[in-house]
């Protein structure tokens, strides 16, 4: 599990920590850290770091003093490294030991520090780090501007211009190669759009690790998934695997109901129960002859009865939002087993909140704009501050929510917010998230809760979509995909976790 932390939760730790070392420990690990990290960049670029160009780029907190003191350590080996001072101050020691090795210190001056940045075989951000606040100011703002034309870039800390504590980015920020983080992950190197700005993220221990606190945000890997997955067990049968439930699709949109049950499927139900109009029946009978189906007409008195028993319930893919909808909605929701509710589904909510007033787990996986509809906030504000909405969506509906997009978080109410770490932009086609749903809903069925079916469910989803988007290629090479490939690669991302 990877942990991540708010600045404020980083700021205490390290006081906590500081208080116990003689002044300057820290800040001479983090340099050397950062100094490491960024020799090793040279010689793979360079060559080697004896005459190699470096630009510091100077704010006037700690973050500047890192990347002096750091800088000092590159110049005794020989780079030629010049800092640009931006800021009212700059660090006094890691000033002093800049010059002492050799380095240049310049005052900002935009032509100048163009020519120094474009020249650099590696620019050094250390304008703010988790002592930033809001849109940066100038001349941070132009800086950070120009590094989109540096060769190499390496932050420090965090990107300048990304909040730290969520990922948020309000005007310029730097897009780094590398970030150099100190202690501990901060919330906004996770989360996007700051974790898309921060490139790779190294990790350096300055012995913070037994003051952190509880964490504020996590990362599933590979090996946490394996082992909440469940796994057959010899003396199990279908029904004891997992029985799901699937209402979705609708004469116009049988695609929807195709998907989710091919996610749920080869996500590895026990047995499929799917339950629509006479349209998407027969297109899943014709695809999936492995489920079992239920033509609704509407009419029914009671349309779970008629579906049968399952441990869960997906609601929602593709299924329309009229009356019928409403009341097969209702009906389902009105169950007491765990349902995950998505797309038309969410809308419905939207529209009648007292369909989600129940005591029975339940999902949710709104995109953005879905998100917008049943808080009432404007989808570009949910966009920029998603942690912030996905948790007050999770508090005031009661429900676990799962935000899909570039990057998917989960939030539970008094659990740390899971953040999905894989999945890749080719996501973004039609009929993914009905894939997504499916894999929820078998999860659910197989008795994870809510929590881990959500998070579980966003990784392998964006673990196979990763595995199609390769398709066996060497490394780097990427092609696209459509949401049916999305659920034939779940096994192979199964069996590879
Ligand atoms: N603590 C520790 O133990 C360790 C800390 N470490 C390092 O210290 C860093 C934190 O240092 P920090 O607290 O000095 O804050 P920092 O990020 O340099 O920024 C503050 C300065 O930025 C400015 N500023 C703010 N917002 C701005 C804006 N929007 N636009 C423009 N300017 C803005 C603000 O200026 P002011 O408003 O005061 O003029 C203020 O002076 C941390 O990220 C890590 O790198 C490591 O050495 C490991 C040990
Ligand atoms: N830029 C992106 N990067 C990574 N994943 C993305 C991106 N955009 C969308 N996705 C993912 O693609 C899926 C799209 O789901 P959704 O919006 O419900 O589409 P649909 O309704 O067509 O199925 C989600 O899992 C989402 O997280
Ligand atoms: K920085």
């Amino acid at each position: 599990m990877r942990t991540a932390y708010t600045s404020d939760q980083i700021r205490a730790a390290e006081a906590a920590l500081m208080a116990r070392l003689p002044e300057g420990t820290l800040m001479a690990r983090a340099a050397a850290g950062l100094a490491s990290v960024c020799a090793g960049m040279l010689t793979a670029s360079a060559g080697k770091v004896y005459g190699s160009r470096v630009t510091l780029l100077i704010g006037s907190g700690d973050n500047g003093g890192d990347a002096l003191y750091a800088g000092a350590r590159l110049a005794r080996r020989g780079a030629r490294v010049v800092a640009v001072l931006a800021g009212s101050r700059a660090h006094p020691g890691g000033r002093a030991a800049l010059l002492g090795a050799g380095g240049r210190v310049v005052a900002y001056e935009e032509a100048l520090a163009r020519d120094l940045i474009i020249e650099a075989d590696l620019v050094v951000d250390g304008l703010v780090g988790i002592g930033g606040a809001g849109a940066l100011r100038e001349p941070y703002a132009t800086l950070a501007r120009l590094c989109a034309d540096a060769h190499r870039v390496v932050a420090v800390d965090v990107p300048s211009g990304v909040d730290a504590s969520s990922g948020r980015v309000d005007g310029p920020a730097v897009r780094a190669h590398v970030t150099v983080t100190f202690g501990a992950y901060k919330n906004g190197l996770l989360i996007d759009p700051g974790a898309s700005h921060a490139g790779r993220v190294e990790l350096v221990d300055i012995g913070l690790g037994p003051y952190l606190p509880d964490p504020d945000v996590v990362a599933l890997t590979g090996p946490d998934v394996a082992d909440l997955l469940p796994r057959p067990i010899e003396e199990t049968d279908k029904y004891r695997r997992g029985v799901v439930g699937i209402v979705a699709g609708s004469d116009r949109f049988t695609g929807a109901a195709v998907l989710c049950v091919a996610g749920a499927l080869r996500a590895g139900v026990g047995m499929v129960r799917f339950a629509s109009t006479a349209e998407p029946v027969r297109y899943v009978r014709t695809r999936w002859p492995e489920a079992v189906t239920t033509v609704l007409d509407g009419t029914e008195p009671d349309p779970v009865g008629k579906i049968g028993r399952v441990q869960a319930w997906v609601l929602g893919p593709g299924m329309g939002t009229d009356e019928r909808a409403h009341a097969l909605a209702r009906a389902v929701l009105a169950t007491d087993e765990p349902v995950i509710v998505d797309a038309d589904g969410v809308t419905l909510a939207a529209r009648d909140p007292s369909l989600l007033r129940r005591s029975a787990p339940t999902v949710i996986t709104p995109h953005a704009g879905e998100l917008s509809r049943l808080l009432g906030v404007p989808r570009d504000r949910i966009e920029a501050r998603k942690l912030e909405h996905a948790r007050r969506a999770a508090a005031e509906l009661g429900v676990t929510v799962l935000l899909k997009g570039m990057t998917t978080l989960v939030a539970e109410e008094d659990r740390p917010v899971r953040v999905n770490t894989t999945g890749t932009p080719w996501l973004a086609t039609g009929g993914t998230g009905d894939v997504l749903s499916g894999i929820i809903g078998a999860l659910l069925s197989a008795g994870l809760p809510g929590y881990e079916a959500a998070s579980c469910g966003a990784y392998l989803h964006g673990r196979a979509a990763l595995l199609a988007v390769h398709g066996g290629a060497e490394a780097g090479a990427e092609g696209p995909i459509a949401a049916l490939d999305v659920a034939e690669a779940l096994p192979e991302a199964i069996r590879t976790l």
